[in-house]
């Protein structure tokens, strides 16, 4: 039985207000530090790492792309695209590059995906947009060692949503060797009663339709070669690692899936992913680990 059928909505609200249940800041603050943390590390990375600015792939005006290119010689380059959080609502590519830094200095291509939040864009467009991404990104970086996902919050989800994509409606099938999924969500249902709901204006059809914990059999048909860690902050709410929990046991009970669970100590819902601009950070070396480049 699950929890958040039980709670009243402000309790159900505080359960997916991540910035109300940091240990380092006031909720306030830790939004504005985050948002401080994200752009500076993208102008750093704009700054260090070549880049190709706003690539489209596809028709609409927000569906572009930033690419941060090494400077390497090797022939095994791997390619890691990143999904930026910030409940389908807040943040854009713009501020989506900082960790590029640490994986371009060890070779690996950085592509952050921009997309239409809400209330320009909706739950299904986002998704369509995001799979659409991918597979522009496969078609003009062929010669690429191995594709690999990295989604934060609601990116997270995105990403998940892209590794349960039935592929033959679409001209290529990616075959995406790992994605890390940091402090997502993946049960839509608890948020459809909250305020992150007002912009998106999701149905329960729709939630369910656009809910990862929904399309296991999907993901394992697509997947299946996919390397998956499902990371969690130790301070997430309650409820949010429950998601990243239940999420990863259905996983893991699905044969023929390689899945992990990170419990990263001594983070929050937001430094969980901040931190990915220093290279000594243990989720930083868990990716170059996975794309074989630590
Ligand atoms: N109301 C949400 C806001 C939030 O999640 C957020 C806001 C701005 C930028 C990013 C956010 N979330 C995750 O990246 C919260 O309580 O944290």
């Amino acid at each position: 039985m699950s929890r958040w059928k039980d709670m009243n909505k402000d309790e159900l609200e505080r359960q997916f207000s991540p910035s109300q249940w940091s240990h380092r800041m006031s909720a306030d603050d830790v939004i504005k530090s985050h948002v401080t943390a994200l752009k500076e590390g993208t102008e750093r990375a704009r700054g260090l790492a070549q880049t190709l600015l706003n690539v489209p792939y596809g028709e609409g005006e927000g569906e572009k792309l930033d690419v941060y290119v090494p400077t390497t010689t090797s022939l095994d380059v791997p390619l890691v695209i990143y999904l930026h959080g910030g409940y389908w609502q807040f943040l854009s590519k713009e501020e989506s590059g900082f960790m590029a830094v640490p994986l371009v200095h060890k070779g690996v291509v950085v592509v952050a995906v921009g997309y239409d939040i809400a209330p320009k864009g909706n739950m299904d467009l986002m998704v369509s947009q995001v799979r659409r991404s991918v597979v522009s990104v496969i078609q003009q970086y062929s010669h690429i060692s191995g594709l690999y996902l990295c989604g934060h919050s609601a990116g997270a989800h995105l990403a998940a949503m892209i590794l349960s994509t039935d592929w033959s409606q679409y001209s290529v099938t990616p075959q995406i060797k790992g994605a890390f999924l940091v402090s997502g969500i993946y049960d839509l249902l608890p948020i459809l009663s909250t305020y992150v709901n007002e912009p998106l204006k999701m149905t329960e059809e729709v939630a369910l339709r656009n809910s990862p914990s929904q399309l296991v059999p999907q993901l394992k048909l697509s997947s299946s070669n996919c390397d998956i860690v499902v990371a969690v902050a130790q301070k997430d709410s309650p409820e949010f690692r429950k998601q990243s929990e239940d999420y990863y046991k259905t996983l893991e009970s699905t044969e023929g899936l390689k899945v992990t669970l990170e419990d990263v100590p001594n983070t929050d819902h937001f430094n969980i992913i901040e931190q990915l601009v220093d290279g000594d950070y243990h989720l930083t070396q868990l990716l170059l680990k996975m794309m074989g480049k630590s």
